[in-house]
């Protein structure tokens, strides 16, 4: 009787056995606008896993440093990002959730959100929930685990299906940083630029963190000591940001032949004046032209789309400063993007989660 009720046999062919595919990345403004870009910084930046302290400062920093006094510079730099389909970040991530949903074909149902403004994580989930789909797939678009990225889409996630009466059956994919097509994607684009010259150097800049974040994460408190222990990874200290990010290195140094000697691993955009992972890209930079290294090949794997902190961070702002203190040839590898080694890439993350 009940089951009449619920869904002619067709309907349920429809969705039965379909499993919903949630891509995941950071976010971004939904315009370079002062407002908007306020707004996105305001979300971001509010989020306790991104600014890790009490909220009542994190709230005063917030709305009475950062948006007020960062939101209007901020706004000029994405002015320079803006093509005329946007955002990159979120423009390939539109392009990216077309082309997975091509490859993995009717037996899934691919939706892009972002942690922070549009499209939402909320409307993702609800429309597998208005479908029936109780199977989901969550597949953050950060190589390396941090609780700031990965943990606050977990996060995300988890607080809104906890309160739904049926809560799906839901696979979070941890990282990627090791997946031989990620690694390849990068090397396919570094070859290109490797064949046309010969760079002195080669640097890989990750996304920084506060080291504190770090701390946090290591339970045992004997795992980071933020030196050469992030060199090796193993399975105690695979959950540290930094090991990963040294990891990530080293798989992308040995796919290219890279010598010895001849790359840095090191990390951007640190904010306030806490400690952050080290070493810091702009001070190594400045140290490259006193020491012989005059060309730079420039990586930026921590994300998988062009954004403000690979096209404009190190593609523009550090080769002015690598310029300005005395280097003559900066290139920056772009970015996975749409490319098809990527979308293959998450086609197995999908299917091995
Ligand atoms: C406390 C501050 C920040 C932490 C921690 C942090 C971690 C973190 N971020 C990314 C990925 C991206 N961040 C981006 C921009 C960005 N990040 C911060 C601050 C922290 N990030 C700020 C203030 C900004 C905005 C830049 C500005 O206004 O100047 C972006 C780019 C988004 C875009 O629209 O292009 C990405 C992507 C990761 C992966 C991460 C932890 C590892
Ligand atoms: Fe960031
Ligand atoms: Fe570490």
């Amino acid at each position: 009787m009940e089951v009449a009720v619920l869904q002619s046999p067709v309907a349920q062919t429809k969705v039965v056995g379909k499993t919903g595919v949630l891509i995941v990345n950071l976010g971004t403004p939904d315009s370079p606008s002062v407002p908007d870009v306020r707004k996105y910084l305001r979300e971001f930046l509010m989020d306790g896993r991104v600014i890790d302290i009490p909220l009542v400062q994190r709230s005063l920093l917030v709305n009475g440093v950062i948006a007020p006094f960062r939101a209007p510079k901020s706004a000029k730099i994405y002015k320079q990002l803006w093509t005329e389909t946007g955002s990159p970040l979120k423009y390939y991530g539109q392009v990216v959730e077309k082309e997975l949903q091509k490859e993995l074909g009717d037996d899934y149902v691919v939706k892009l959100a972002m942690r922070y403004q549009s499209p939402s994580i909320d409307a993702g989930l609800n429309e597998f929930q208005q479908l029936g789909l109780t199977n989901i797939i969550v597949v953050p678009f950060f190589p390396q685990y941090a609780s700031a990225s990965t943990g606050s889409v977990y996060a995300k996630v988890m607080d809104i299906v906890k309160d739904w009466n049926v809560i799906p059956a839901i696979r979070f994919v941890n990282r990627f940083l090791e997946h031989p097509k990620f690694i390849e994607g990068f090397a396919q684009i570094a070859r290109k630029y490797m064949a046309a010259y010969d760079y002195d150097h080669f640097l890989f800049s990750y996304h920084g963190l506060p080291e504190r974040q770090i701390r946090k994460g290591d339970v045992t408190k004997t795992v980071c000591q933020f030196g050469d222990c992030c060199n090796t990874f193993n399975a105690l200290n695979q959950h540290c940001y930094r090991a990963q990010c040294f990891e990530t290195t080293r798989l992308l140094v040995e796919a290219l032949g890279i010598p010895e000697g001849k790359y840095t691993t090191s990390f951007q955009s640190r904010l306030g004046s806490d400690p952050w992972i080290k070493p810091y890209t702009d001070e190594v930079i400045k140290e490259f032209p006193s020491n012989g290294i005059k060309s730079v090949l420039a990586f930026s794997p921590a994300f998988v789309a062009d954004c403000l902190e690979t096209t404009i961070e190190v593609g523009v702002e550090y080769k002015e400063l690598f310029e300005q203190a005395g280097g003559k040839h900066w290139q920056l590898v772009e970015s996975l993007n749409d490319s098809p080694i990527w979308i293959e890439t998450l086609v197995d993350l999908v299917k091995t989660a």
